[in-house]
């Protein structure tokens, strides 16, 4: 399951901005401010097709906001982005997410007082608007509700949560909402996924189980981007590793080249982190999204 194992960025060099192979997003001149602080400004970034690609840096680094812009949940001030060759500026959250390319959040979006089963359908596909359709076109509509359901109960199973399809989202512990998270972001049967901490929070038991998921996405050909404090998290998975401050991307490469990055080093991983192979210091809160 170690991303170190099967190289799928060969050739690849670990130079902030380098050309991809076979690139499914590729951002440019990105640029987000806050005021007076720019938060993201990202010159050029490839995200190759099929990898676990994860994304780092210290906190206020412009993760989160580069996750919000690229997912159509903030606008950008200036720049473009492609996701399969489209170009994806100034679409909405729901048309990135049909196009395939879907995220899920830090602080998880799982709505408490609906059921487990009811937070899948609400992720299906032609959930809004379309019911108004439906109520001309019933049958067809009866039909989707059908397959969506289908599909909600194959994904539960998958993610171990069939159990608890009639329960209340707000009676999983944390670990198990981010399953439901994930198994959400599946019902539009995505190209790509982006988790944004997807460990925070979980359970050490289920830490795990989560990874395995992760894993076995990206084996079945999907494209994860990822945000993760958890060194041990993005060293044990990760096939490319991204990392940013202060809204650049100050290195990329591989988990060995990331380890060995002096920039990197300085800038969030710190001195020490080399020999004893512990986690940065950071402050790991959740303060915003
Ligand atoms: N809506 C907002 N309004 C004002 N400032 C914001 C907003 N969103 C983010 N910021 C600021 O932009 C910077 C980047 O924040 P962002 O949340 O993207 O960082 P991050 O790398 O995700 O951090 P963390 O690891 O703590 O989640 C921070 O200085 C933050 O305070």
């Amino acid at each position: 399951m170690n991303g170190a194992t099967v190289d799928r960025m060969a050739g690849v060099d670990p130079v902030p901005g380098v050309a991809k192979p076979d690139p499914i997003l590729v951002v440019d001149g990105v640029r987000r401010s806050f005021g007076g602080l720019t938060a993201v400004d990202v010159e050029h970034l490839e995200v190759q097709r099929g990898t676990i690609t994860a994304l780092i840096g210290p906190n206020g680094a412009g993760k989160s906001t580069l996750f919000n812009l690229l997912t159509g949940f903030d606008r950008v001030d200036s720049g473009t982005w492609t996701f399969q060759g489209k170009q994806l500026n100034g679409l909405g959250g729901h048309r990135i997410a049909r196009e395939g390319m879907v995220r899920t959040f830090q602080l998880t979006k799982a709505l408490t007082r609906l059921t487990v089963m009811e937070n899948m359908l609400l992720a299906a596909p032609g959930q809004t608007g379309e019911r108004i359709l439906g109520s001309f076109l019933r049958p067809q509509w009866r039909k989707q509700e059908e397959a969506n359901r289908a599909r909600a109960e194959q994904l539960l199973e998958r993610f171990k949560l069939l159990a608890k399809k009639d329960e209340m989202a707000g009676s999983l512990s944390g670990g198990q909402r981010k399953l439901l998270e994930m198994a959400r972001a599946l019902m539009v049967n995505p190209t790509m996924i982006m988790l944004d901490e997807p460990m925070a929070g979980v359970n050490p038991a289920l830490v795990q189980s989560l990874l395995e998921h992760i894993t076995a996405l990206r084996d079945e050909g999907m494209t994860v981007l990822f945000v993760e404090h958890d060194m041990d998290v993005i060293m044990g998975i990760s096939d490319w590793i991204v990392v940013l401050s202060e809204g650049k991307v100050i290195a990329e490469g591989r988990p060995s080249d990331i380890r060995a990055d002096q920039r990197v080093i300085d800038a969030y991983l710190g001195s020490g982190y080399e020999e004893s192979g512990r986690e940065p210091q950071t402050d790991t809160g959740e303060s915003h999204e």
